[in-house]
């Protein structure tokens, strides 16, 4: 395996190699999964998935990049349980020979694609070899992992936002490795994030990568030049709101109620996926507020480890609604759901009371019917 990678972690910081392999290899699966997601993208019909037991939609883009990153990983890091968000039972049976024989194809497509430089070192054999659709399977089933705080683990969100994916919206390809219940690599391609927010028909695509006490930077999906990302501060008044474009995902009345409480003037910015995260670390949108709309509903740990690292590597602060930290080592979720509010640090407990403030005026209101 190597022990160097081509790619500086920062400009000025060549003292860290600790997760340097990892966080190379994240990249480098998330990238193709980034190329073939947008692939499936180009060539699919409208409206073309499936729905799950749980009624939300999975794609061929979803299965195939969570074999083709399952496989990256498991070739150099065969010992590491994952975490996938997909599972592979919907292709054992005959009718869906066709469909497992197309996902494979593309997996492949994308395990063969040109290699850049830094995929040109040793941990990188894995590449350049096409699997078979059983090969296929298991890498998929590989993440069903239960989680826990124990040792090593890796979380895969194949696309997270589907419905942004297959609305042509935001959609992002995430990646993580958590230690002992701690992210400490994350990983996010969001192949549709403009490079240029005033030309959002011009070119598109950022991978943001984050390792725990080495920062955080974001580049273009084919680039090696990394950008190092900090959060800019921002004064209260001026603060804009990210938010889940699915209503059924996130309250939106209740993020309204609260930005009246911070005497917000901005409209909320509204956008599918984990590129809420990735946006709010670049300064597009400065705080991210997901409150629950189900009581039962328990977020899962793919769709904020990477996120949530990002955003502390970038100087800010992710916790649960009442200023508690997020808990990646209770299993596949982050249990009783509590919501998550991200910002930035200087805000951030002015943010916490006024949810609090919202949330004991639904408690009156709750009594009162
Ligand atoms: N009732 C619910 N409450 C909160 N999150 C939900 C939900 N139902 C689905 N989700 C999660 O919301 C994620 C998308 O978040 P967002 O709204 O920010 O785009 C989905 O990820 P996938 O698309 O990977 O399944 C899914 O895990
Ligand atoms: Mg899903
Ligand atoms: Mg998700
Ligand atoms: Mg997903």
């Amino acid at each position: 395996m190597a022990t160097s990678t081509t790619i500086p972690i920062t400009h000025e910081t060549p003292r860290v190699l600790l997760y340097a392999i990892e966080r190379i290899v994240a990249i480098s699966a998330v990238r193709r999964a980034c190329i073939v997601t947008q692939k499936v993208f180009e060539t699919m019909v409208k409206g073309d998935h499936f729905t799950k037991s749980d009624e939300s939609p999975v794609t061929v883009g979803d299965f195939a990049a969570q074999a083709l990153i399952s496989q990256i990983i498991h070739t150099v890091f065969p010992d590491d349980p994952i975490v996938g968000e997909e599972d592979a039972s919907e292709l054992y049976s005959p009718e869906k020979k066709e469909i497992l024989h197309n996902i494979t194809s593309i997996v492949n497509e994308g395990l063969t694609a040109d290699r850049l430089d830094y995929e040109k070192e040793d941990w990188a054999i894995g590449l350049g070899r096409d699997i078979s659709p059983q090969e296929v399977r298991e890498n998929i089933d590989r993440g069903k992992h239960n989680g826990g705080n124990v040792g090593r683990m890796w979380t895969i969100d194949p696309i997270d936002g589907t419905k942004g994916f297959l609305r042509g919206g935001q959609y992002a390809v995430c990646v993580s490795l958590i230690l002992d219940g701690e992210p400490v690599v994350g990983v996010i391609g969001c192949p549709n994030l403009p490079h240029d927010l005033n030309n959002p028909e011009g070119k598109k695509g950022w991978i943001f990568s984050a390792v725990k006490e080495q920062g955080a930077q974001r580049f273009t999906i084919n680039g090696l030049d990394p950008i190092p990302l900090g959060m800019p501060s921002v004064s209260p008044e001026s603060i804009v709101v990210l938010e889940s474009v699915e209503s059924g995902h996130s309250s939106h009345s209740f993020n309204s109620r609260v930005r009246e409480l911070l005497t917000l003037k901005e409209p909320s910015l509204q956008m599918d996926s984990q590129a809420k995260y990735c946006s709010l670390a670049m300064g597009r949108g400065h705080l991210y507020l997901r409150m629950p709309t189900r009581p039962d509903y328990e977020e899962k740990i793919w769709d904020h480890a990477p996120g949530a690292l990002l955003i502390k590597e970038a100087g800010g602060q992710v916790t649960d609604s009442r200023g508690k930290q997020l808990n990646f080592g209770l299993g596949r979720t982050l249990g009783k759901n509590y919501g998550v509010v991200a910002c930035g640090s200087e805000v951030h407990s002015r943010v916490i009371d006024s949810v609090q403030a919202a949330l004991e005026e639904s408690r009156e209101r709750a009594k009162m019917n």
